[in-house]
């Protein structure tokens, strides 16, 4: 191993149970691979169904500890949590960028989001507040906000450190306690994330972790009959599987899936601008690995060469190279992901020929594949309809604002869509007839931790982030009081 990878990565994780490290109950390990280089950074246990049985046990004491620290309490733990993250915020980027592959520069402001999110929530912590509800003069009626109990956080590989934090953060603050299963790729982030939750307050009851394969980790989080809720980030395939099992068990899910986001440029719209954008939205962002990638354009025909010239002279500029050495584009995150995307590759040439630049995967160690891009694209393509997860746009052009919208919305999914144009007026027809659960205007992935997050049709079901997340993770109960004698 490298000298920088000793200093921030353990030879070997464990599940985290009770603020305890061990092996999982089989024994069995999963190794973790550096994308940059295809080599072991190091082993995680590779938890069983009785560990995230036990790990739920240990939440439900963990739950009764914490419930029982006043909301200022709380308030407090979580902005020393986030002060903690902030102080160690190279040490989380580089383990974010070991694991993952992303440029190191990405991976600090990712951290800064994920402790934001604690200082955010940390904020709401005492204000989680019921209301008082007129009846008429014999009674008084009020609602009380209360914990769910033990949460579950299913988290994906792309974003992990920022996602943990998303949910695990509210449901804190509400006075929850949590069991996280991260995704078997990059688990090392929510582990050490965790440590230092338990170092500044949190109890180690409170928070736990279940590293492991999906089935049976995740599978036997998700089904489990004695969590609140479940939250999960991920492909929409292995999201109705639990918000399946979150239903049968009676309990609502949060679930954050796929996406195949449009960027509308129009006639009018500045195309340095757009073609900027574009770069952030599918290229430069975490390789286009991000549920909200901008993997479709959609151009007006009068402008679409002029767009195509400007994006591909970009595109080509880009520099691809390790996370830790701050390239332009990083590797993909698993050597698996790398086939799914150069299966697209193929996908594409088949229904399409070549692309317009890029379309292969680079001959050397690491998981490395070319920016690319492909124009003229039918809507009907699997290439236009698929979620690819990678570094991989389609450019489909449009005649009229009709015909515009119309391909912004012929997609199964609707997480978020955005709009190059300097005509307010038409941005706002484009936020009011587009079926996304969040509209960028003139710039992507805009908005933040603060901004309601979450998909229209099958990109999900719920919100995450803004004040309203923290009542994903609470219950009402009505009080009714006769004060009549
Ligand atoms: N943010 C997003 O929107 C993401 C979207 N994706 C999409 O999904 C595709 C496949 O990626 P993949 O990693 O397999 O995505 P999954 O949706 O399968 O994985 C996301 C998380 O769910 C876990 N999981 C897997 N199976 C189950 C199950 N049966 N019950 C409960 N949890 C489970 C995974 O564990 P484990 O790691 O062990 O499989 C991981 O922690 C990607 O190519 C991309 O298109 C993927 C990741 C993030
Ligand atoms: C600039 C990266 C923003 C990430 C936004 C959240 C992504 C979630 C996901 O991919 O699931």
């Amino acid at each position: 191993m490298q000298t920088d990878q000793q200093t921030a990565i353990a030879d070997q994780y464990g599940v985290l149970i009770d603020g305890r490290e061990r092996d999982a109950s089989s024994g069995e390990t999963i190794d973790v691979f550096d994308p940059a280089t295809g080599d072991r950074l190091t082993s995680v246990a590779a938890a069983t169904e009785s560990d995230v049985n036990e790990a739920v046990d240990v939440a439900q004491e963990g739950f009764e500890t914490w419930r029982g620290y006043t909301p200022a309490k709380r308030c407090r733990i979580l902005n020393d949590v986030a002060r903690a993250i902030r102080e160690e915020k190279e040490r989380f980027a580089r383990i974010e960028t070991l694991e993952n592959g992303k440029p190191i520069s990405e991976a600090i402001g990712q951290i800064e989001r994920c402790a934001r999110h604690f200082e955010y929530y940390g904020g709401l912590a005492d204000k989680v507040e019921g209301e008082s509800i007129p009846l008429d003069d014999d009674h008084v009626d009020y609602t009380i906000r209360e914990p769910l109990g033990v949460t579950g956080h299913i988290v994906p590989w792309n974003v992990p450190a920022y996602l943990f934090a998303r949910s695990v953060a509210p449901a804190l603050a509400a006075g929850n306690a949590a069991v996280v299963k991260p995704a078997e790729e990059t688990p090392i982030g929510a582990l050490e994330l965790t440590k230092l939750l338990h170092g500044n307050g949190v109890p180690e009851a409170a928070v736990n972790v279940v590293p492991g394969e999906g089935e049976p980790a995740g599978a036997t989080l998700s089904g489990h009959p004695d969590i609140g809720t479940i939250t999960f980030t991920g492909s929409t395939v292995t999201g109705r599987a639990v918000g399946k099992a979150a239903i049968d068990n009676l309990t609502e899910p949060h679930l954050e899936l796929g996406g195949k986001s449009p960027l509308v440029v129009y006639e009018d719209g500045d195309l340095d601008v757009a073609v900027e954008e574009t770069i952030k939205g599918i290229f430069a962002t975490n390789t286009g690995q991000v549920c909200s990638a901008s993997s479709r354009v959609v151009v007006h025909e009068d402008v679409s060469d002029a767009y195509v010239d400007k994006l591909v002279a970009a595109v080509e500029d880009l520099t691809i190279g390790p996370g830790v050495d701050d390239y332009d584009v990083g590797p993909l995150a698993s050597a698996s992901h790398m086939e799914k995307v150069a299966d697209y590759f193929d996908i594409g040439r088949a229904e399409l020929g070549d692309p317009v630049t890029g379309g292969n995967v680079l001959d050397r160690d690491g998981y490395y594949v070319e920016p690319t891009v492909f124009v003229d694209v039918p809507q009907d393509a699997r290439i236009c309809q698929e979620e690819v997860f990678g570094p991989v746009l389609t450019v489909s052009t449009f005649a009229d604002e009709a015909e515009a919208i119309g391909r912004a919305n012929d997609v199964d999914y609707g997480l978020v869509a955005g709009v190059i144009t300097t005509d307010m007026g038409r941005a706002h027809r484009f936020a009011r007839d587009v079926d996304a659960g969040q509209i960028y205007v003139n710039e992507w992935f805009a908005g933040g931790n603060e901004t309601p997050f979450g998909g229209f049709k099958d990109s999900g079901v719920g919100r995450e982030n803004g004040t309203q997340a923290i009542h994903n993770y609470t219950q009402i109960k009505n009080v009714c009081l006769d004060i009549s004698n």
